[in-house]
């Protein structure tokens, strides 16, 4: 099987779907939050003591080390900031969007404080969330709605993608 990556806006559930299709699949996982972290330490403090940029190198490096076969990965909201990483996930694997309204991901994601994006004020975070929609549609082989669905839904919604 052709990798799946799974993009979309924080909240949208890419880290909870991919375990669980992980699980469904019984094929490899890695979520490219998770290989920062285990590298090069928490995010929040990637984001203070180093600056976002530098979080963009580091959320690069992983992104190129997944293979273009047999793995799900969960990618970061901001993975579609840079031009590099969409073309390496289109050449590589199969993308399916998780596609959340705002609302939703406000109510899911809350005053949460280990997303340093999420601590924006709520106009910029909408912002943010309209510039990348387009990213997320341009780049997407599949788009999966999640509003009002379970995990265990959307995960099922994806397995009934993949056997097509
Ligand atoms: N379909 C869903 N319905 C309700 N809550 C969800 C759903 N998917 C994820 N969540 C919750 O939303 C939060 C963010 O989920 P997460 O998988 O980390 O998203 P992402 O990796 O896209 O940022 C978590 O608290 C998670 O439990
Ligand atoms: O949207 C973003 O720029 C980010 C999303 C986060 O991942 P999730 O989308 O899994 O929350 C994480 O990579 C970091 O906080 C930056
Ligand atoms: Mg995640």
């Amino acid at each position: 099987m052709k990798t799946l990556y799974l993009i979309g806006f924080m909240g949208s559930g890419k880290s909870t779907v991919g375990e669980l299709l992980h699980y469904d699949l019984g094929i490899s996982y890695l979520d490219t939050d998770q290989m920062v972290v285990e590298k090069y330490g928490e995010i929040a403090a990637i984001f203070q003591q180093e600056g976002e940029d530098k979080f963009r190198d580091y959320e690069t490096e992983m992104l190129t080390k997944t293979s273009p076969e047999n793995y799900i990965v969960s990618t970061g909201g901001g993975i579609v900031e840079r031009e590099e990483n969409m073309a390496f996930m289109k050449n590589n694997g199969r993308i399916i969007y998780l596609d959340t309204s705002f609302a939703q991901i406000a109510d899911r994601l809350g005053n949460d404080p280990s997303r340093p994006l999420w601590r924006k004020n709520q106009k910029d975070k909408q912002k943010l969330y309209q510039r990348r929609a387009k990213w997320y549609r341009q780049l997407a082989d599949f788009t999966v709605m999640t509003d009002q669905k379970s995990p265990e839904d959307i995960a099922g919604e994806i397995l009934k993608i993949l056997e097509h």
